[in-house]
């Protein structure tokens, strides 16, 4: 594998240089590709860089994924190009996700999803970890497999990209919880109870967008969803555990290193819960946690209050 990386070097473009872009860039360089780092604030123009990407990743955050789509299909691609998505969030107008939102801009273009349990400043320090490519190309997802590939970052294929990327993104939610959980000292067992009932909240919702509920069981879901709820390293834990210390969302958000993506993605999905009718109750805590409309104390009441019930519905 490291002999057929070095002999078929790819030109690969990161669009946004924020905490993950620039730890996917330096995985993808060490193993000696081509890599272009671009970000917004930089000196080179979009134009420039795309013209000979044979992959671009985009490590953008929700909320530039649209537009940064938009102004890259404005430009000459080759038709060979395949687009990475590694953004966990989801659009609040739409509900789309970033790769049916690539997908959409680009719909003859192959669109691979980069998730797992990849907290940055673990990577950054060279820490072993793993994490999914998946596409419905399987080809393209076995190309971005290599390209990142070493004996520090472990990549799996999958076939299930929407299933592999809702992992990623509604965990983001649990983890506000989780870090709740953690910052009023609520114990072991309670956290075990919320990271499980916070897993069957992502499979309902994943079903809806017709994920395969087996995703969420693997490395893109269980294995992201331990790694964020146990992490003073996860940004959206972070605003959970201080959210429990009393301070405002303003506040914490104002003095946050990089993006907290559970806090627009627990908006969304309230959305989709309405309309479908789907029960996701710590989701909906934590919105109202959000909205100041009950303090975490009172979540918690919420939730063990709550009608009792099988735990399946058989
Ligand atoms: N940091 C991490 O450990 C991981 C983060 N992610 C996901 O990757 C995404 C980015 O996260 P981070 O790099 O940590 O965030 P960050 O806040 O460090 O960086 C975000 C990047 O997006 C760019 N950006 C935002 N709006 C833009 C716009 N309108 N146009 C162009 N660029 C724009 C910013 O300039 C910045 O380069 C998020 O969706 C996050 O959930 C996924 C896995 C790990
Ligand atoms: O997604 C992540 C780890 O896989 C990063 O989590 P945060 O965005 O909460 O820091």
């Amino acid at each position: 594998m490291t002999n057929s990386k070095i002999e078929n070097p790819k030109s690969v473009v990161i669009l946004g240089a924020g905490a993950w872009g620039t730890a996917l860039a330096n995985l993808a360089q060490i193993n000696g590709h081509q890599v272009c780092l671009w970000s917004r604030q930089g000196s080179q123009t979009l134009e420039t860089v795309l013209s000979d990407a044979e992959i671009i990743l985009s490590a953008i955050s929700m909320k530039g994924v649209s537009s940064v789509a938009a102004l890259v299909k404005s430009f000459p691609l080759s038709p060979e190009t395949i687009f990475v998505t590694a953004t966990k969030g989801l659009e609040q107008q739409t509900t789309r996700t970033p790769s049916q939102i690539w997908q959409t801009e680009f719909p003859h273009h192959p669109i691979v999803v980069l998730s797992g349990p990849n907290l940055s400043q673990e990577i950054e320090q060279e820490l072993p970890a793993a994490t999914v490519v998946a596409s419905k190309n399987t080809a393209a997802a076995q190309m971005v497999q290599l390209v990142f590939s070493s004996n520090r970052f472990r990549v799996y294929t999958n076939p299930d990209p929407v299933g592999v990327e809702l992992g990623g993104t509604i965990k983001n939610v649990i983890a506000i919880a989780a870090g709740v959980c953690d910052g009023l000292h609520l114990g072991t067992n309670a956290k075990a109870a919320l990271v499980t009932r916070g897993l069957t909240e992502m499979v309902r919702i994943g079903n809806i967008f017709g994920a395969k509920t087996e995703t969420f069981y693997g490395l893109s879901g269980l294995g992201d969803l331990l790694a964020t709820c146990n992490s003073p390293l996860s940004r959206n834990y972070q605003v959970g555990y201080q959210l429990a210390s009393g301070k405002t969302l303003t506040e914490i958000l104002a003095a946050l290193p990089g993006t907290a993506e559970g806090v627009n993605t627990c908006r969304v999905l309230m959305q989709i819960s309405q309309q479908q009718n789907i029960p996701i109750p710590i989701t909906e805590q934590v919105y109202r946690l959000l909205e100041a409309e009950v303090t975490p104390r009172e979540a918690l009441d919420e939730l063990m209050l709550r009608d009792i019930k099988p735990e399946y519905n058989l």
